[in-house]
């Protein structure tokens, strides 16, 4: 939500002196929803003042959970504006008609949890989904002890169970202390059911935009839509790292990803420690080579998942408010036969041995190295006079000292260069 739609809903605000009607235009909202937004009563120097944007945040968000403490009758018209304002950020949400938000955020209720407490146990029915308002949940899968997925605010738990009918798919921890809105099974059903399965025929649809995916049978397409669950990343995060089993394929629907895998290799560094004399040492480098960007209606993850390997490579979230479609390796199995993972197979992306990758790598290094050093020289930084006794000529000095500079100056873009070769 950007600050400009962000509802009024601290008193605190309410109060500020600038703004006389502002107390008329509150009391009129608590009978009657309207559509203030902070840029309507705020000077907009004020509201582009990091320090003020970072308290109004913080303020909105306690505000959502104070707002759902309360009973439903006791919320006025605006609280329950600000609730649903807040959801329709949420992509789980974000397709319901506003009607149906707001009847939705009526009933959400804050709950709290303590770092490390249990919020969904694997294998109990459902009774409730959550969405997260502050803190983080992972998602541990069958007794692992490494979370599968880290959901952070504005995701979503425990939908899986209310959707399909079936038992808690995963359990799921408070990694932080945890504050939710919960919407009870009964809720759901009655409300937010209809809405959900038009959104799955919405995902159903897009899926068909998706490679691959286009050719599918509809009865696979209807497990498909069924059985995905949609989260949404923010910049920088991984949706998965090295090492880690291969539980799931990832399909994009808004954003991108980058996919990565590191290269080791052995730097050999003399360093002097006489006159004339070196001392070497092998230092152990790793550098990450970008090989592949993803954008909407492509999907990555498949290969390991295929191969029954850890990965490989690792996945990283490069724009904010990514929101990527999640299959299960089970809902995967069944969807796709040997042929088509053998088809996938031979469509992903090639990832080249490391040494290929130690080779390119190194190749790229030295292409830097020899233009610095032909720089260092065009430079020509050692003149000297050539008369020993004669005092140094004015002119020669400011050729030395621009020399110099100016090889520092290509030195230090060469050396970031070098630094970042990992990610030509
Ligand atoms: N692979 C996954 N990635 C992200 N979230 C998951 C994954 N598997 C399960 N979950 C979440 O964990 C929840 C456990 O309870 P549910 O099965 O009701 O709903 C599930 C999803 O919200």
């Amino acid at each position: 939500m950007s600050e400009e739609n962000f509802p009024i809903l601290s008193p605190r605000l309410s109060n500020h002196r600038s703004t006389p009607t502002l107390k008329k235009q509150f009391f009129v909202a608590d009978f009657k929803i309207m559509p203030y937004t902070f840029d309507s009563v705020i000077p907009r120097w004020l509201l582009d003042r990091r320090d003020f944007k970072d308290r109004l945040k913080q303020l909105t968000r306690t505000d959502i959970a104070n707002i759902c403490s309360k009973l439903s009758e006791e919320r006025s018209g605006f609280e329950k504006e600000s609730v649903a304002k807040w959801i329709k950020d949420c992509p789980y949400f974000s397709s319901m008609s506003n009607r149906k938000l707001l009847e939705i955020s009526n009933l959400l209720k804050t709950h709290c949890f303590v770092k490390g407490a249990n919020v969904i146990k694997e294998g109990e029915i459902g009774d409730c989904l959550y969405v997260i308002l502050k803190g983080q949940a992972g998602i541990y899968l069958g007794g692992i002890t490494q979370p599968i997925a880290i959901k952070h605010p504005r995701n979503v738990v425990g939908e899986a169970a209310l959707e399909n009918a079936v038992v808690r798919t995963a359990t799921v921890k408070a990694e932080t202390d945890l504050i939710v809105l919960a919407l009870s099974c009964i809720d759901y059903l009655q409300f937010a059911q209809k809405e959900r399965q038009r959104e799955k025929h919405e995902i159903k649809v897009f899926l068909k935009t998706a490679s691959f995916f286009k050719d599918l049978l509809p009865s696979k397409l209807e497990i498909l839509g069924n059985t995905i669950l949609v989260m949404e990343y923010s910049k920088n995060q991984n949706v998965y790292k090295l090492d880690e089993s291969a539980h799931h394929l990832y399909i994009i629907k808004q954003g991108s990803v980058l996919l990565e895998a590191p290269v080791c290799f052995d730097q050999y560094k003399k360093i002097p420690s006489s006159l004339r004399e070196w001392n070497g040492s092998d230092t152990r480098r790793e550098m990450n080579q970008i090989l592949k960007y993803y954008g909407p209606a492509e999907f990555f993850g498949e290969r390991e998942m295929i191969l029954g390997i850890p990965r490989d490579t690792q996945a990283v979230v490069t724009a904010d408010r990514t929101v990527l479609y999640i299959l299960s390796k089970q809902s995967f199995d069944l969807i796709f036969s040997h042929s088509d993972k053998a088809k996938m197979l031979k469509n992903s992306v090639c990832r080249p041995t490391s040494k290929e990758m130690r080779e390119n790598i190194t190749k790229k290094v030295e292409a830097i190295n020899t233009k610095l050093n032909s720089l260092l020289n065009a430079c020509d930084i050692n003149v000297r006079p050539t008369d020993r006794s004669s005092t140094i000529d004015r002119k020669i000095i400011r050729k030395v000292t621009w020399a110099r500079s100016l090889a520092q100056r290509y030195k230090d873009d060469l050396t970031k260069e070098l630094n970042t070769v990992g990610d030509l």
